[in-house]
C-alpha cells in the first residue's frame, strides 16, 4: 500500500522544479566528454569499461537504454538500474520495482554519491542517465542526446559487422543524408514535446501552463501531418533513425502518464492522432530487423504511472486508461 504524501516532504527543495515565475527550465548537463574508438583517446571504447546508470521511468535514460540494446551493446556496457521514485535524497537503490539493491560498483545507495565521487564539488542536479568510466572512475557524460550518439558508432569495432553503423540499411541511426532534417526536427521536438511535457506538467502558474501546453499540441499536430504526408513507416523513411528513438520515449508515456499527471489532456495519442498512434504501436509491437523487439522490452508502463505521480508528490496513481497501449491490429 502506498503511503499518503507527507506535506512537509512535499516542500523539499528537490521537488521544486519551476522557477519563481512558474516556468520549468531544464539545466544544461555538466559532464560532456565522449567515448571514442581511438585507443589513445581519453575515454577509449573498451569492453567492460563503462556502466550506464538509469531507471525505468526516465525518458532521457530510456533513450540510452534503447540504443544500448538496438546496437547489441549489452555485453559491452554494463547496465545499472535504480528505483524510479525521486526521493528527497534523489535517485536511490532500494531493491524495489526492478532497482538493484545497491550500486554494484561501489555499494552506494544514492546516485549523488557517484556524482560526488566524480567531482566532490559538484553542485548541479543528480540526473540519470549517467555514463560512468570504471577505469578512470569518473562520469564521462550525463547528457542522453550525446550518449546515444556515442553508442551509434564508438563501439562498432567491438561488435559483429551486422551491428555496425556501416551495415545499417538506412546508413545509420543518424545517417549523413538525413542529418540536417533530423537535427531540425530534434530541435522543435525537444523543446515543444520531449521537454514540453515537463514544462507543462511542472508549471506552477496558469500562464506558464498555457504557454507550454498549446505549443505541445500544435507540435503533435505537426508530427501527425509529417507522417500523413510522407506515408513512411518511421519518421524518416522505412528504417529507424534517431528521430524515432527520441520521440518514442515521450509518446509511449503520453496517454498513460502525461495526459493525466502532467495535464497534457487536450488530446490523446490513441484517439486523436491516427498516424502517430500507428507509428507508436509499430515500434512497440512489431519485432522486426529494425525494432529487434527492443522498444517493448525497455518499456515499463507502471514506472511511468507511479514515477510521475510521485514526482508531483501525489501518491494517487491514475486508474486509467484501460489499456497501456492498444493492440497493433484491432
Ligand atoms: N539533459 C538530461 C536530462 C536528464 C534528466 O533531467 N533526468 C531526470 C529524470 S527524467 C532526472 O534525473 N531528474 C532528477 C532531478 O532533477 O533531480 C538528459 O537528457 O540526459
Amino acid at each position: 500500500m502506498t503511503q499518503p504524501v507527507d506535506q512537509g516532504e512535499k516542500k523539499h527543495p528537490i521537488y521544486k522544479m519551476a522557477d519563481d515565475d512558474g516556468q520549468f527550465r531544464r539545466k544544461a548537463s555538466s559532464f560532456r566528454s565522449f567515448v571514442s574508438p581511438d585507443p589513445t583517446a581519453e575515454f577509449p571504447a573498451e569492453k567492460d569499461r563503462y556502466a550506464l546508470y538509469i531507471n525505468w521511468g526516465c525518458p532521457w535514460a530510456h533513450r540510452t537504454n534503447i540504443v544500448r540494446s538496438l546496437k547489441g551493446l549489452e555485453a559491452i556496457i554494463q547496465l545499472v538500474v535504480m528505483d524510479f521514485t525521486l526521493t528527497p535524497e534523489g535517485w536511490i537503490f532500494n531493491g524495489n520495482d526492478g532497482s538493484m539493491d545497491k550500486d554494484p560498483l561501489y555499494g552506494f545507495t544514492k546516485l549523488s554519491e557517484l556524482y560526488y565521487k566524480a567531482n566532490p564539488d559538484y553542485e548541479g542536479r543528480f540526473t540519470v542517465p549517467v555514463l560512468w568510466d570504471k577505469k578512470k572512475e569518473t562520469i564521462v557524460n550525463n547528457e542522453s542526446s550525446e550518449i546515444i550518439r556515442m553508442f551509434y558508432t564508438a563501439f562498432d569495432h567491438l561488435l559483429p559487422e551486422s551491428r555496425r553503423e556501416a551495415s545499417h540499411p538506412a546508413g545509420g541511426y543518424f545517417p549523413e543524408n538525413l542529418r540536417q532534417e533530423i537535427e531540425e526536427m530534434n530541435e522543435w521536438v525537444y523543446d515543444k514535446i520531449n521537454n514540453g511535457v515537463y514544462k507543462t506538467g511542472f508549471a506552477t502558474t496558469q500562464e506558464a501552463y498555457l504557454s507550454n501546453v498549446i505549443p505541445l499540441f500544435e507540435s503533435l499536430d505537426r508530427l501527425e501531418k509529417h507522417l500523413e504526408d510522407r506515408q513512411t513507416k518511421y519518421l524518416f523513411g522505412n528504417h529507424i533513425t534517431e528521430a524515432d528513438i527520441r520521440l518514442y520515449t515521450t509518446l509511449i508515456r503520453f496517454d498513460v502518464a502525461y495526459y493525466t499527471i502532467f495535464k497534457c489532456n487536450y488530446k490523446m495519442i490513441r484517439y486523436d492522432y491516427p498516424h502517430l498512434h500507428r507509428w507508436l504501436r509499430v515500434l512497440y509491437w512489431e519485432e522486426n530487423d529494425d525494432t529487434k523487439g527492443v522498444f517493448m522490452k525497455t518499456t515499463y508502463f507502471e514506472s511511468y504511472k507511479n514515477g510521475y505521480s510521485r514526482a508531483l508528490r501525489n501518491n494517487i496513481v491514475p486508474y486509467g486508461p484501460e489499456f497501456d497501449i492498444m493492440p497493433l491490429r484491432k
